[in-house]
């Protein structure tokens, strides 16, 4: 049995986390999870899965929970219930999948409890991945990869020896404007943003599907977890979400992982891996049906995140940092109709190119340099 504490298990990937805990109760226990703002799903959670301890956003969503509730179960609140949500004594394996770099302080603190991480959350290894990845090699901590391009890579090298790798192949969607011009981006709306071609998620990940910025986060993500220089991980355009990623090897042998796009795949491996269990409600690949699978080179002008993704994740130190910041800044801007598509890429870019790059930063330096990038983009809105 193991015993999970779910951190953002009101969004996409912690309801989808919830149907594999429901489905397979011999072997899954919520013990504790977070939630943001959504109070109805958090009352259906505590309900349904009984935990011993739930944290909320807010503080007067805490004051009505706990009115609620009345001392049945343990309530927190705010940055400090994230943290207490992740070091929960009674849990043993912590799913990361809240949204953003607030997710850094808990995982570091989880690691430090020896809890098992399976992690969604890409912001927090594309903010301050050194300080992650020392902490669970100190700590002998598996760090599992949720996200789909990960876990495919991670399924890739079972048995393999990482000496032997030639380069990590991403896969990229495209995502919502894929067969656009740049020139056609200009006046596209939100509605239009969030309809990804392939994959049902959060809004801010479409979005930065939509940018491509999500395959930037993805190749510092990618970076951090298998500790591979950038110039060895590549990106291709594969508009069927049907290859998860690959990786090559010396001898030009190339494995890669398929399936149909169901994020509840990634999530259930990273809870058994080893092992696996059935999923009977996942969509079997047929790839006869599918006939053709597509191909594409990257075109870094008009994905022009991935280009400075590349280039912030190469700086390193800080880089990255302002990279995430002023992208997780500039998206909530344009998902509230405050600036134009275009923006997005703008604002990045004016963030990173005045910033003086510091290496080897410690947790006070990342969290000082996230606060104050999010201070300057929202001073040019
Ligand atoms: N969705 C997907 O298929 C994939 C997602 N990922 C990654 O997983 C992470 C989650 O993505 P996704 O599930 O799509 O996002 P959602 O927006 O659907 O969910 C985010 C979750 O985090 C909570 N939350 C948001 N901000 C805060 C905050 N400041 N404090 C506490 N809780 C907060 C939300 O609460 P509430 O809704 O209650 O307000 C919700 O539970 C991201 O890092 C994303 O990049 C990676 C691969 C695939
Ligand atoms: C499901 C998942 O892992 C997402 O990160 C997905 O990969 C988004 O697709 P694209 O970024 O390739 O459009
Ligand atoms: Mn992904």
């Amino acid at each position: 049995m193991k015993n999970i504490s779910l951190l953002g298990a009101t969004g996409s990937i912690g309801t989808q986390t919830l149907d594999i805990i429901r489905n397979n109760p011999e072997q899954f226990k919520l013990k504790a999870f977070s939630a943001g703002r959504n109070l109805d799903l958090t009352r259906k959670i505590i309900s349904e899965f009984q935990p011993e301890f739930v944290s909320v956003q807010k503080k007067e969503d805490y004051e009505i929970l706990k009115a609620e509730l009345a001392g049945n179960i343990n309530i927190s609140y705010g940055e400090d219930g994230l943290t207490e949500t992740a070091v929960y004594a009674h849990s043993d394996t912590v799913v990361n999948a809240v949204l953003g770099s607030v997710g850094l302080y808990p995982t570091l603190q989880a690691i430090k409890e020896r809890k098992t991480i399976a992690i969604a959350n890409k912001e927090t290894l594309v903010t301050a991945g050194h300080l992650v990845m020392q902490a669970a090699k100190e700590n002998q901590v598996a760090l599992l990869p949720v996200d789909s391009e990960h876990s495919a890579i991670f399924q890739c090298l079972q048995g393999e020896n990482e000496k032997n790798i030639e380069s990590l192949i991403l896969t990229a969607s495209g995502g919502s404007f894929r067969d656009k011009t740049r020139a056609e981006l200009t006046n596209v709306t939100v509605k239009e943003a969030l309809n990804h071609p392939n994959w049902s998620m959060g809004a801010k990940i479409t979005i930065d599907s939509a940018t491509m910025m999500n395959k930037g986060l993805e190749v510092i993500e990618a970076h951090w977890l298998f500790n591979i220089p950038f110039d060895k991980i590549k990106v291709v355009q594969h508009r069927e979400s049907i290859i998860h990623s690959m990786v090559e090897f010396h001898d030009s042998s190339i494995k890669a992982q398929l399936g149909t796009p169901d994020m509840r795949v990634p999530i259930q491996y990273a809870l058994t891996y080893p092992d696996r269990l059935e999923l009977p409600s996942a969509e079997k690949l047929n790839l006869a049906q599918i006939g053709k699978l597509h191909f594409k080179e990257m075109d870094f002008d008009r994905f022009y995140c991935l280009k400075l993704a590349y280039e912030a994740g190469s700086a390193g130190g800080t880089m990255p940092t302002v990279l995430n910041a002023a992208n997780e800044a500039a998206v909530t801007a344009f998902l509230d109709g405050k600036i134009t598509f275009l923006q997005i890429d703008e604002l990045i870019e004016n963030s990173l190119e005045r910033h003086n790059v510091m290496k080897h930063p410690d947790l006070e330096t990342i969290k000082a340099v996230d606060k104050e990038t999010r201070e300057y983009v929202h001073s040019l809105i």
